[in-house]
């Protein structure tokens, strides 16, 4: 089976955010940002602390008011939908689930709140994986076992569409696993995922796409094999220097590797070209690998998917 294939006739209800424009004082947080995210995927929302992830995620579930540009969930803004809750189910903050309910308590009131059939709290408490913990207070819950819980009160309402904040943030490996099974079959069911994360490995294994942004600003966007397939050639020429000076005076973008090969934005046909033009005695070209996620990341944001923020780091090195 390939779930990331669609079925053509389930419509579904995509999320999409078009020229969406936030600011605090004279600071845009969000600025000017535009993506969309397919029916049947799994969207990975990626960017550094203080990136303009949660404000952007607030907008969408209209919790604070865009500047400018819309949010729309299923072509609406969240306000004009008639059943919000059973059409998007959003977890911002784990955190905010009241400590002295128990997960069933709490589950069994969001069920009351939606209107959902008697018995869908106890159905979705053995979804997320807490019947065991059902009648203990959610104070004495693990971080993990709270972020499972919220996951829960989002699906409550049977939703399209899933937005969760930071949702693998205090899952344990196993917790990782299991919030990747759920989405994914959420998303093979026609269902919109939408998750935050500043952490890249977290999200690596879970999601098909990624929407990547830094200061508010989208940076990339499209499918893990896309922002991870490396564009451009690794070339070995007999003569590294004169492979470079060819380069250079054809203003191609190249980096000079440690080994003496040479990445070179050029497709390797290009590549090829140029070497006979230039008379250039290659040794081997082939794809310039991607360096793993992780670089791509780094690449992209001029941050490592850590706290650090990108100040404290310093600029991008790689292009
Ligand atoms: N209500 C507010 N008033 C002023 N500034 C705000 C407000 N909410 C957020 N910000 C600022 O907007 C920027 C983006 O914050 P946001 O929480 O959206 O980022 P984020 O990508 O979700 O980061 P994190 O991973 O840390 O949650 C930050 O610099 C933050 O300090």
């Amino acid at each position: 089976m390939n779930h990331r294939t669609l079925k053509a006739d389930t419509g579904g209800t995509p999320i999409e955010v078009r020229g969406l424009t936030k600011r605090y004082g004279t600071r845009a947080v969000v600025d000017d940002l535009s993506f969309t995210c397919t029916p049947g995927t799994v969207t990975g929302f990626l960017g550094p602390n203080g990136a303009g992830k949660s404000t952007t995620l607030r907008i969408l579930t209209s919790l604070a008011a865009a500047d400018a540009g819309q949010a729309l969930v299923g072509g609406r803004r969240y306000s004009d939908l008639t059943d919000p809750a059973r059409t998007i189910g959003v977890m911002l903050d784990a955190t905010a689930l009241g400590r002295g309910r128990t997960g069933l308590e709490t589950l069994r009131l969001a069920e009351r709140t939606l209107r959902m059939p008697a018995g869908r709290a106890q159905e979705v408490l053995e979804l997320v994986g807490l019947a065991d913990a059902a009648r203990k207070r959610v104070g004495g819950y693990s971080y993990g076992m709270r972020q499972r819980l919220g996951i829960g009160v989002a699906l409550m309402g049977d939703p399209k569409v899933l937005v969760l904040d930071e949702p693998a943030n205090g899952l344990d490996p196993e917790g990782i696993r299991w919030m990747r099974r759920l989405l994914r079959s959420f998303a093979d069911s026609g269902g919109t995922v939408l998750l935050s994360s500043h952490q890249l490995r977290e999200v690596q294994a879970t999601v098909d796409r990624l929407v990547v942004i830094d200061q508010g600003r989208l940076v990339r966007e499209g499918t893990l094999e896309e922002l991870t397939t490396a564009r451009g050639t690794r070339v070995g020429a007999e003569h590294t220097q004169t492979l470079l000076a060819a380069l250079q005076s054809e203003s191609v973008p190249h980096t000079a590797r440690a080994d003496g090969l040479v990445d070179v934005e050029l497709a390797a046909d290009d590549m090829g070209r140029l070497a006979l033009r230039e008379q250039i005695v290659l040794t081997s070209l082939g794809p310039a690998d991607a360096g793993g996620l992780e670089e791509v990341f780094f690449s992209l944001t001029g941050t490592t998917p850590s706290d650090t923020t990108a100040a404290e780091r310093g600029p991008a090195t790689i292009a």
